[in-house]
């Protein structure tokens, strides 16, 4: 394969570039001279930071590869706002609207170089081992306890996030579900959509005056925190960290503290062994008699076989789940039994709303969050910067300018063991290294280095040298 780019004729990368399977792919052209350039394509519709800082003339586009060459998977209904981000830099773009079964999963993973996923997708040790080509996972979501993060950072796969694009919309679920758990609107609407008229005000409530207790206080249960006061509740919070209370809030110290002061409870909490089963038969004693409980957090979060028991009890007065232990694929499949052994026990109760895990699927949401990830994306795939990475070091360099013709950019993901940076800078050490940044999160480290004035022969020898480090997990080469 030879590419032109910028009138500069690449010779075939594939000697060069045998071991180049820890870039992109080892059958990637690979410019043999390092100021070939790249011209990017003309900005997308989305009108992104990306895009308009694409266009200053001064910033040099780093790339090692054709840019068309790059093979990116985008599953379950990815906005196309981030299809757009993607597509605008000439990459080949799959969308699929829905997730795939781990084995489909498997075939897909082995060709691509980029994955984005949401929530249902789970990037295990498994499906992560067959991914040889994969440099990067986008998840265009918050949460990440869907992949294999560190087994992936040991792998050298970067993977982003969008931490905060759709809390206001979490949020703003929960104030609407707080009032409609309040006056039992569920039930009254499912009522009367089968024809029945049923106008009752027992056990029906306004929400100024009661107390809301938060379990998680970050994004979006602060954010809630000051929804909740404006709508006249009184807040409590617990988290594992102190924390900045937002108006009159409170923190107490316990868990039991806050299941005993409120009425109404909401989950905000990561998946995480400590958050597993949260609030099981025991927290739900503590809980007030008639208090409500909302999660729509994860669903490893709550006990649901417990929630039933206390629910037909009568010690909950009603419920809000968003999330469950197991979710269906796709749209139309189905809710029941086989998936979860008490789905069906759980459909049957009174006063409980239970949504398809739709907290952050707000227009808003999704477009901020298309927008965000693919951004990261680009910029790790065509800089290697992790700024915003949740399993690697944050590492970023400015960008190289066009000005700085004969730099390239060197990036060696590496295992975090006494003597790395010694043996690197017996390479690099004979070379003109203008820039130079490492950092190491856990047991793996993230090196960049700029240097001017190479050659083409002298990028091969470099990236050679670094791959034969036995401390090696991936080399990349960008210039
Ligand atoms: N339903 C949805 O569509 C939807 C949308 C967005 C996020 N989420 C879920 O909501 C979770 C929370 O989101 P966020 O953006 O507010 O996260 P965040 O990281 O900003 O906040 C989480 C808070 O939980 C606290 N915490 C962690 N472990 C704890 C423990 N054991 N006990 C008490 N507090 C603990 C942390 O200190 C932190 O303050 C996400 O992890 C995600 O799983 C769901
Ligand atoms: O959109 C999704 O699938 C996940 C939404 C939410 O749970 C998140 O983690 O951001």
């Amino acid at each position: 394969m030879s590419n032109v780019v910028n009138g500069d004729a690449e010779v075939s990368g594939e000697s060069y570039t045998n071991n180049l399977t820890h870039t992109v792919s080892a059958s990637f052209s690979i410019s043999s001279s390092p100021v070939a350039t790249y011209t990017s394509p003309s900005p997308g519709k989305a009108g992104s930071l990306l895009a308009r800082t694409a266009t200053r003339t001064s910033v040099k586009q780093l790339k090692p590869f054709a840019t068309e060459d790059i093979k990116i998977l985008l599953l379950e209904n990815i906005n196309k706002t981030g299809r757009d981000v993607l597509t605008a830099q000439g990459y080949q773009v799959e969308y699929l609207k829905s997730s795939l079964p781990e084995d489909e999963l498997i075939e897909k993973i082995r060709d691509v170089h980029v994955i984005g996923i949401r929530s249902k997708t789970k990037l295990t040790a498994r499906v992560l081992r067959e991914a040889k080509n994969l440099l990067v996972v986008g998840c265009f979501c918050i949460g990440t306890n869907q992949v294999d993060t560190q087994f992936a950072a040991q792998h050298g796969v970067a993977v982003f996030n969008s931490p905060f694009s759709n809390s206001r919309s979490v949020a703003e679920l929960v104030i609407g579900e707080i009032i409609a758990l309040a006056r039992q609107l569920g039930d009254r609407s499912s009522e009367l959509h089968k024809g029945t008229w049923n106008k009752v005000s027992s056990g029906c409530w306004e929400i100024r005056g009661k107390t809301l207790g938060i379990i998680g206080y970050g994004h979006i249960g602060s954010q809630l925190s000051v929804l909740a006061e404006a709508m006249g509740m009184t807040v409590i919070f617990f988290d594992a960290v102190n924390l900045m209370a937002m108006g009159t809030a409170k923190q107490v110290p316990t868990l039991e503290a806050l299941l005993q002061g409120s009425d109404f409870v909401t989950c905000h909490v990561p998946e995480l062994p400590e958050t597993h089963k949260m609030i099981s038969s025991q927290e739900f004693g503590q809980m007030r008699t008639g208090s409500y409980l909302i999660n729509a957090s994860r669903g490893s979060v709550i006990d649901i076989p417990a929630l039933i028991d206390a629910m037909r009890a009568g010690k909950v007065a009603g419920a809000a789940l968003d999330v469950y232990p197991s979710e269906p694929g796709g749209n139309g499949d189905y809710f029941n039994n086989e998936l979860n052994s008490w789905a069906e026990d759980l459909r049957s109760l009174k006063n409980i709303i239970l949504t398809p895990h739709i907290g952050g699927s707000t227009e808003e949401a999704q477009s901020a969050i298309g927008v965000e990830v693919s951004e990261a994306l680009v910029r790790y795939v065509n800089e290697g910067a992790t700024l915003g990475a949740v399993n690697m070091p944050e590492v970023n360099l400015r960008s190289l300018t066009m000005d700085e013709p004969n730099h390239v950019r060197m990036i060696y993901i590496h295992h975090n063991v006494p003597g790395v940076l010694r043996k690197v800078n017996e390479i690099l050490g004979d070379h003109n290294v203008d820039k130079q940044m490492t950092d190491s999160r856990g047991d793996v480290a993230y090196l960049m280095a700029d240097i001017s004035d190479v050659s083409g022969s002298v990028i091969k020898e470099l990236y050679q040298s670094l791959e034969s480090l036995s401390s090696r997990i991936v080399t990349r080469v960008l210039y």
